[in-house]
């Protein structure tokens, strides 16, 4: 199994590439369900869930082709594929490969919406949480599918006509709710209103690629969106937006370790309130041409309390990787988890490289040390890993992170990104 060693100590400086955002594309070829023309995604990243999801799309009938040279883009090779789905020929997913992603779980919607029925297991995905499907089950029944939970899968089938577009406000807000719900009631027969919808730049991106297949979506980005149900969805082409979440993480690691760096192909209006968290750490953040530039210079860093919420807010999934710059700050800061109640898994991982965090409760109590020490790690899901390999940028001597596996989901090409910005990372297999 592979690992991941770091050797600390160095400053980064240079260019890195910001990917595709795994968490737009993920939804966008979902999307592909819906229509039995092609819809054409540019920007694709190369990663585990990104494979895995092919795979659970060509079992249903999605035929897909992936452009045989990759488009240069910067240091980066983006990624142009075709997804085709003439007929769907199989309804159900099935529990080998949904328990691998949550993600995948998010077919419901389309496949309900287009044949009238879906079976899918229960998902899987990181485990930082219970992570239940009430609320996508409630939402498609306000659409009045028909679901029957039964040896760990979901049945919904749709009335004889097709769902009927409804008024559905969620109880508490739910990125992957709003994707099924938006995408279920595109094919819908009349109006749907969501209230409470996800704000998340993903969902207003699929919600832009729906409507350019033929949706009549508005209010995407707001707490309210109105779906005006269509008979039928065309193919389009659309480009994944950048990955705010890689973004931030990098950002985060320029201001762990100091330097100079360009992000680049990324967009600073994805992350306001992450970027302004680093900034009161004592990193510069200006925008550029090309991207985002971070520089910390000499200057230690400042302890910064943050909450994570909903967008607009602080990202769940920079949490892990805040705790890690928090590690090295010159005073006590405080980190409270608002989304997952099972989100603090690295804390003991970090505390092996001499961290100081006291957890109670939601919140963690982080006391600035002023030196990390390598030691051997393990990656316990996503971005817990990624907070491990920005701790171990700054820590002195080798880090070894194993259980790379979690990286692989969401992090494209990091050793290389790193390295040519001056860091010691690499990848070892056993
Ligand atoms: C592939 C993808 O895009 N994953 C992201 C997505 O996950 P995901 O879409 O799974 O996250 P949600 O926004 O749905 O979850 C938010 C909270 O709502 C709860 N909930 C959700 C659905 C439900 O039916 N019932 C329920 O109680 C969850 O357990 C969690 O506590 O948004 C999360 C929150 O920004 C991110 O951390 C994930 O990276
Ligand atoms: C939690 C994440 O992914 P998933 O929802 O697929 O588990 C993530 O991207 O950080």
């Amino acid at each position: 199994m592979d690992r991941i060693r770091i050797v600390g100590g160095n400053e980064l400086h240079g260019v890195i590439p910001i990917s595709g955002a795994k968490n737009a594309a993920l939804p966008l070829m979902i999307a592909s369900l819906l229509t039995d023309d092609t819809l054409t995604l540019e920007n694709v990243p190369h990663l585990a869930d990104v494979e895995q999801l092919i795979r659970i799309l060509g079992n249903h009938g999605v035929d897909i082709s992936v452009n045989g040279r990759r488009e240069r883009q910067g240091e980066s090779y983006a990624r142009t594929v075709h997804f085709t789905c003439r007929n769907i020929v199989d309804t159900t997913a099935p529990y080998e490969l949904v328990s691998k992603m949550r993600a995948s779980f998010w077919v419901i919607g389309p496949l309900l919406a287009r044949e009238g029925k879906a079976r899918v297991s229960l998902p899987g995905g990181c485990a930082i949480g219970t992570r239940p499907v009430d609320l996508f089950i409630e939402g498609l029944q306000a659409l009045s599918a028909n679901i029957e939970i039964d040896s760990g899968y979901v049945n919904a089938t749709a009335p004889a006509g097709g769902l009927i577009g409804a008024r559905y406000t969620f109880p508490k807000v739910s990125v992957g709710a709003t994707h099924v719900l938006m995408m279920a009631a595109t094919l819908a027969n009349g109006t749907t209103v969501l209230g409470n919808a996800a704000r998340e730049p993903e969902v207003v991106d699929l919600a832009n690629c729906l409507n350019a297949m033929g949706a009549k979506i508005t209010g995407q980005g707001t707490a309210t969106i109105t779906i005006e149900g269509v008979r039928s969805l065309s193919g389009a082409r659309h480009r994944v937006l950048p990955d705010r979440i890689e973004t931030g993480t990098y950002a985060m690691a320029v201001a762990m370790t100091g330097g100079d760096v360009i992000l680049e192909d990324t967009d600073m209006a994805l992350l306001d309130t992450a970027l302004e968290a680093i900034r009161r750490a004592g990193a510069e953040i200006t925008e550029t041409n090309s991207g985002i530039r971070v520089v910390r210079n000499g200057a230690g860093i400042k302890p910064v309390d943050i909450v994570t919420d909903p967008f607009p807010g602080f990202p769940t999934d920079l949490q892990a990787q805040f705790m890690g710059l928090m590690t090295m700050a010159k005073g006590t800061s405080h980190i409270t988890e608002t989304i997952f109640e099972n989100r603090f898994m690295h804390v003991q991982e970090l505390a092996r490289l001499g961290a100081k965090i006291s957890l109670s409760g939601q919140t963690a109590k982080i006391e600035g040390v002023s030196r990390l020490k390598g030691a051997p790690v393990m990656a316990t899901d996503l971005r817990a890993s990624v907070s491990l390999v920005i701790a171990g940028l700054a820590a002195e001597g080798e880090t070894m992170v194993s259980r790379v596996y979690h990286l692989d989901r969401g992090f494209e090409r990091l050793e290389e990104k790193l390295t040519r910005c001056g860091a010691h990372v690499e990848r070892v297999s056993d």
